[in-house]
């Protein structure tokens, strides 16, 4: 029988159970960070219990750290008490349980879905979970990676495994070139845009065909980080010679890479037979797209203006939003931009951001933040000399982590604005009280803040 790239890494995982029933399955990495795991490691303690495999466990802070003035590397200069205090706590609690940990200041801190797959614990083959939504970003590797909820984190850390229903397999087929300008954000994008929030519930997404192929590895991860925002837990793409190379000397790497490709070849899928439903999408259709609402279903494509109202979440997200039907995406007002995440704040993203924006200034009335992904991936933008394109913009040039993405820490956009962002959600107040939020790609983003709206990269690029 034909089986799928997830039907292959899932079977080689499966220690106990059949299907259609709860499997457990080996988990052979667990990402950790300090807002889902306090009561899990609470957990152990009450039942004096250890962490079974440490050595597959690795932790970081990043929702909670501020992320301005720069540096940020101490504790000390966390001020709001609960985030410091869940800092500290994951700090302890690491050291407690013999945890490796990139804490506050060290240079492979930074969010968790960007610094698993730039350290090279992300890698394909392998189930990789963490109490955290996004962790399907890790698919693009080809893993098997989804998040877990924080009972579920005790039961990783105490026996290295997790019980789970097998979904079903969906393959998106996506064939063409791109249009200048158009991104990895913009398929993700259209996808959810067209099927809605809730077509991938009960599915492993692979994504697959020409345009995926052409992407580059750090483009694919924006694609399978928001499969979570189509409802499915996981997203995959195939593992190639990009990924193959891309995992190769990374810290974490694999010490027998011979081996290990010998192995990732063998991920793939047997033929579009073995999927339960296929999606198809021609790229070469595809614009960049921005989203008005509140939810990232709520999306429309350049050309296209802002729906009808036809129901009551549509007239609620057009009150909460300040915009109405029939509105031009030219015409959404942009009066702050955000430019990072675990969606679009790696290297590459940044690098998209700065080609806009370099040499032009933010238009009189927006502000701009960038915050890279990771310690890392700030220190290799600054070697580029990004830093100084969007300092010389008027934006500000910021310490890693989740800042403004979700607003957990000081870092939040103002009621009633307006922000172009390179993030993931925009539901009510995800970016603070009655923030406004439109998602885009980080090109997208960054011609916008210079020009104060959004406008048709496709023009301009
Ligand atoms: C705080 C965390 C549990 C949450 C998630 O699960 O995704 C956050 O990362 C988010 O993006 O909303
Ligand atoms: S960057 Fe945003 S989406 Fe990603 S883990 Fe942090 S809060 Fe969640």
């Amino acid at each position: 029988m034909a089986s799928t790239i997830f039907d292959k890494i899932w079977q080689n995982h499966v220690i106990e159970g059949n299907e259609g029933e709860p499997q457990l399955l080996y988990v052979d990495l667990h990402l950790v960070h300090e807002v889902t795991s306090p009561q899990a490691f609470e957990g152990l303690r009450e039942n004096n219990r250890k962490v079974r495999r440490p050595d597959k466990t690795f932790a970081t802070v990043d929702h909670n750290v501020p992320t301005n003035p720069s540096p940020v590397d101490s504790i000390e200069n966390i001020h709001d008490k609960i985030s410091r205090l869940q800092v500290e706590t994951l700090q302890n609690n690491c050291q407690e349980f013999g945890i490796k940990m990139a804490g506050i200041g060290a240079k492979d801190q930074g969010i968790v879905h960007v610094i698993g797959p730039q350290l090279g614990l992300s890698q394909p083959g392998k189930i990789i979970v963490c109490g955290d939504s996004h962790t399907s970003t890790h698919g693009g590797l080809g893993a098997i990676a989804f998040g877990i909820g924080t009972s579920e984190v005790e039961h990783v850390l105490a026996t290295q495994t997790i019980w789970q229903m097998k979904p079903k397999n969906m393959g998106i087929k996506i064939q063409g070139k791109l249009a200048k300008g158009v991104s990895s954000k913009d398929i993700i994008m259209h996808l959810i845009a067209k099927y809605g929030a809730n077509f991938g519930v009960g599915y492993a997404l692979e994504f697959y065909g020409d345009t995926i192929e052409d992407l580059s590895q750090e483009a694919r991860m924006t694609i399978t980080n928001m499969a979570i925002e189509g409802g499915a837990k996981v997203g995959i793409i195939k593992p190639d010679e990009k990924t193959f190379e891309y995992v190769a000397g990374r810290k974490y790497a694999p010490e027998d890479m011979d081996a290990a490709i010998a192995y990732w070849s063998q991920l793939y899928t047997d033929s579009e037979e073995a999927f339960d439903k296929i999606i198809t999408v021609d790229a070469t259709q595809l614009e960049p797209y921005v989203s008005w609402g509140t939810n990232p279903a709520m999306a429309v494509s350049f050309s296209e203006k802002l729906p009808k109202i036809t129901d009551s979440n549509i007239k609620q997200a057009y009150e909460y939003m300040g915009l109405e039907p029939g509105i031009k995406v030219e015409n959404i007002p942009v009066e702050w931009i955000f430019i990072g995440s675990c969606t679009n704040g790696r290297l590459e993203d940044l690098k998209k951001a700065a080609e806009v924006i370099k040499g032009h200034k933010l238009a009189p009335n927006v502000t701009g933040w960038v915050v890279p992904g990771s310690r890392s991936v700030k220190t290799q933008a600054e070697k580029l000399g990004l830093d100084k394109i969007f300092i010389d913009a008027g934006c500000e040039w910021r310490d890693p982590g989740c800042s403004a993405c979700l607003a957990m820490n000081p870092d939040k956009i103002p009621a009633g604005i307006h922000c172009a962002s390179t993030t993931n959600r925009n539901f009510e107040g995800r970016q603070g009280a009655n923030a406004r939020t439109h998602l885009a790609s980080p090109a997208m983003v960054a011609a916008a803040g210079i020009n104060g709206h959004f406008v048709d990269i496709r023009k301009i690029s």
